[in-house]
This record gives structure tokens, sequence and C-alpha cells, in this order.
């Protein structure tokens, strides 16, 4: 449901230096061949015929015009020259044998030359709409001659940390409790290829919490810590009062059953993250991540199985959220996953994907701490 409420974000055209970790929104096509002409692949000697040769020249790497072979001549090139339209091969020049202007050694037909177009042809697509960004993408753009790709803009993501009782150094004591959800959103943000706004913090009060929903200049307004029903917990409130339509109002998992997903009339959509740590964690890796994929244009990958030796105990009719560590053998559990502890998501690799039943799991999906991770097989 957090998917399908994601809306994809119109393409641009952005310049290869801007565009890592974006989504291409459309298809990438080569509008030259690669190589666009033939290269020698080594260091050495391209010949014409049959040896012994006679060299006549020597032709290098920025030569834009080289020297034509007769038959039984031979010119010195180096590692990705253009190769004389009539060089039958390249000889590498540690099996070569020069006695003055005289070479011998081995050659074969077509050895050691990359052909035109051996990479790709003109008009060729090489990747299709959907993918990812990465640098060798970015590194094979630019080998096929263009500067600019038509991708999806990262999602820009606004986040509100509600608490009276919340301070920003230090440790907590009575009436007092550090932040830790205000340090995880940026990385988290980021890491799920979005753009993270500063992030603001707001005491529990229901009108500051709607003037902020109405100002948040974001495709994603977090909101964490008013997710339950105290009397501090202002979000549904608040996403009433705003006219929101609520998408999702509690998910039946530990941790993080209160979290909330809404639409508000604009079409801004509103995550509430709960205030214990641990569950804003998961609303996030799970509503959160969803929804930013839709807007990235990304579909939601699948999540892959892995064996638990140890087993784990099921919970009767929620999904449970283990951290997990992963060994070759499956996934052991690291504990410390109660969810107001970041302690055992911090020393886990992954978090273990435990579906309700009445006796204990012995297999789980592996949802990755990492929101910019693919899910991975082990
Ligand atoms: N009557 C009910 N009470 C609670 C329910 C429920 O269903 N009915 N659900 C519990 C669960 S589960 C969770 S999770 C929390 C969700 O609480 P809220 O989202 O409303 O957040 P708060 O009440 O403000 O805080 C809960 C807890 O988390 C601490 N907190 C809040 N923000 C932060 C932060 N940024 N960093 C660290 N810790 C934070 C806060 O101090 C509280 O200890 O509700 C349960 N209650
Ligand atoms: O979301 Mo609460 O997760 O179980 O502490």
């Amino acid at each position: 449901m957090a998917h399908a409420a994601g809306t994809p974000l119109g393409a641009v055209s952005r310049s290869l230096s801007d565009a890592d970790g974006l989504t291409l929104a459309a298809p990438l096509v080569s509008t030259v061949a690669v190589p666009p002409v033939d290269r020698s692949a080594m260091d050495g000697f391209a010949v014409r015929g049959t040896g012994p040769w006679r060299v006549t020249g020597h032709v290098g790497i920025g030569c834009a015009d080289p020297v034509t072979l007769e038959e039984g001549e031979a010119c010195g090139i180096v590692t990705g020259a253009a190769v004389p339209a009539d060089a039958t091969s390249v000889m590498r020049s540690e099996d070569s044998v020069l006695l003055g202007d005289c070479l011998d050694g081995p050659s074969e037909e077509g050895k050691h030359i990359r052909r035109a177009g051996e990479e790709c042809k003109a008009g060729e697509q090489l990747l299709p709409a959907g993918v990812t960004v990465d640098p060798a993408v970015l590194g094979l753009a630019a080998s096929v001659g263009l500067n600019r790709l038509t991708v999806i803009p990262k999602p820009r993501v606004a986040a509100l940390v509600t608490g009276d009782e919340l301070v920003h150094r230090g440790p907590s004591g009575p009436g007092r409790v550090r932040d830790a959800i205000g340090p995880m959103l940026p990385g988290l943000i980021t890491r799920a290829g979005a753009t993270a706004a500063p992030i603001s913090h707001l005491p529990d009060d229901g009108t500051s919490l709607i003037n902020a929903l109405e100002t948040a200049d974001a495709e994603l307004i977090l909101v964490s810590g008013s997710s339950a029903s105290g009397p501090a917990d202002h979000l549904r409130p608040a996403l009433s009062a705003l006219g929101a339509d609520l998408i999702v109002d509690g998910v039946a998992c530990r941790p993080g059953h209160p979290q909330a997903l809404a639409q508000l009339p604009d079409g801004r959509l509103v995550l509430g993250l709960p205030g214990n740590p641990f569950a804003a964690l998961v609303a996030f890796l799970t509503l959160g991540v969803s929804a930013l994929l839709r807007m990235r244009g990304l579909s939601l990958p699948g999540l892959t199985l892995t064996p638990i030796p140890g087993g784990l105990q099921c919970h009767p009719h929620s999904t449970r959220l283990v951290p997990v560590r992963l060994e070759p053998y499956g996934a052991v559990p690291v504990g410390h996953g109660g969810s107001a502890m970041l302690r055992g998501p911090a020393a886990a690799d992954a978090l273990a994907v435990v579906d309700p039943g009445p006796a204990e799991a012995i297999a789980a999906r592996l949802l990755p701490l990492d929101p910019g991770a693919r899910p991975w097989a082990v």
C-alpha cells in the first residue's frame, strides 16, 4: 500500500555529475558506435599479411589519421590507438623480435584488434528505463558520448521530530530523553535515494504540528513520536484537521505497530514514526522506503528467504522484525531487539521478517537495514 501511495516524480535532464543514484527515466541509448574505429588492444605492432615485416612508422594514441600498410609492412602501435585500416592483426611487444626495422613474431588474423562497434552500434539501447544510475552507468554513459541523462530526481523528505522530553546533547535522565531518532534520519533518507531537509524539532503541541505539516516542502514528511493514542500524541488529530486520507492506520508488526501513512489533500505523504527508536527505524524501512521507491520510479524488490538455524519464536498475530547477523549458514539473532532499543539493529546486518504463526520459524525473509542495499541472497 505504501508503494502504491507514492507518485513517481517527473523526469528531468541532469548532467552526469548530478545523476548518481537517480533512476533512468528513459532508456540509455548510444548515439554512436563504440569503439568508433578499430582500436589496438595491446602495445606492440600492427602488421599486414605474413611476416617478417618491415616497420614503416608508428601510430600514437592521439593519431586520428593512421598510416596505411602495404603487404609485409608493420607499424608500432599503442593500446587504444586506431589500427590502420589495412592491418590484419596486432602483435604484442613482448612477443615481437625487432632487428633494425625488421620485425618477426607470431600473428593471427584479427588478433588484439577491438573492432569498431564491438561494444555497441549507433542507436543501440544499452539500458532500459528504471535502472538506478551508479558509477558504472555513469562511466558507460560517458563512454558512449552522452553529457546528460534523463532521470527521475530524488524525492525530498522533511522530518519533524516531536517530544517535549527530548534533548539533543548529553545523556537521558529523569524527565529527559536523548533524541535517538533525529540522528538516524538523515542517513536513512539519503541511503533511500532521497534528499533530507534539515530536521525540525517540535514540542508536543497540535498547532505546531499542523503548521509544520502545512508548510513542509517535501514529497514525504516524517513525524516521529506522536503516533500512539496518548494525550501528547497529536499526529492523527492533526492529519484529520488537515483533511488527510489515512492510508495505513497501524501495521500488525512488532516493533512498529502504531505507524501510520497518510496523504494530504495536495498529495504529500506523511509517515508517522513511532517514538520508540527501533519502531521508528522499522517504520522508515518498511512504509517509508516503499513509498520512496515508487517516487523514484522503482519497483518493490522481493526479499530473500534465509534459514534461521536456531529458530525464532513467531508472534501469534504480528510479523516480527528481528535484528540478525548474517553467517554463511543463515541468520543469527543478535538480541537486544526491544522496540525502545537500538543496540540490536546497530549490531545487525539485517532484520529477519518473521511471519506470524503458532510456533518457531526456521526461515525468514531478510530486510536490509541499509535502505540503499539491494536485498541479497546468502
Ligand atoms: N495506550 C497505548 N500506548 C502505547 C501504544 C498503544 O498502542 N496504546 N503503543 C506503544 C508503542 S508500541 C509505541 S512504539 C509507542 C509509540 O509512541 P508515540 O509514537 O506516540 O511516541 P511517544 O509517546 O512520544 O514516545 C514513546 C516513547 O519513545 C520515546 N521517544 C520519542 N521520541 C524519541 C526520540 N526522538 N528519541 C528517543 N526516544 C524517543 C519517548 O520518550 C517514549 O519513551 O507508544 C506505546 N504506547
Ligand atoms: O511500535 Mo512499538 O513498537 O512495539 O514499541
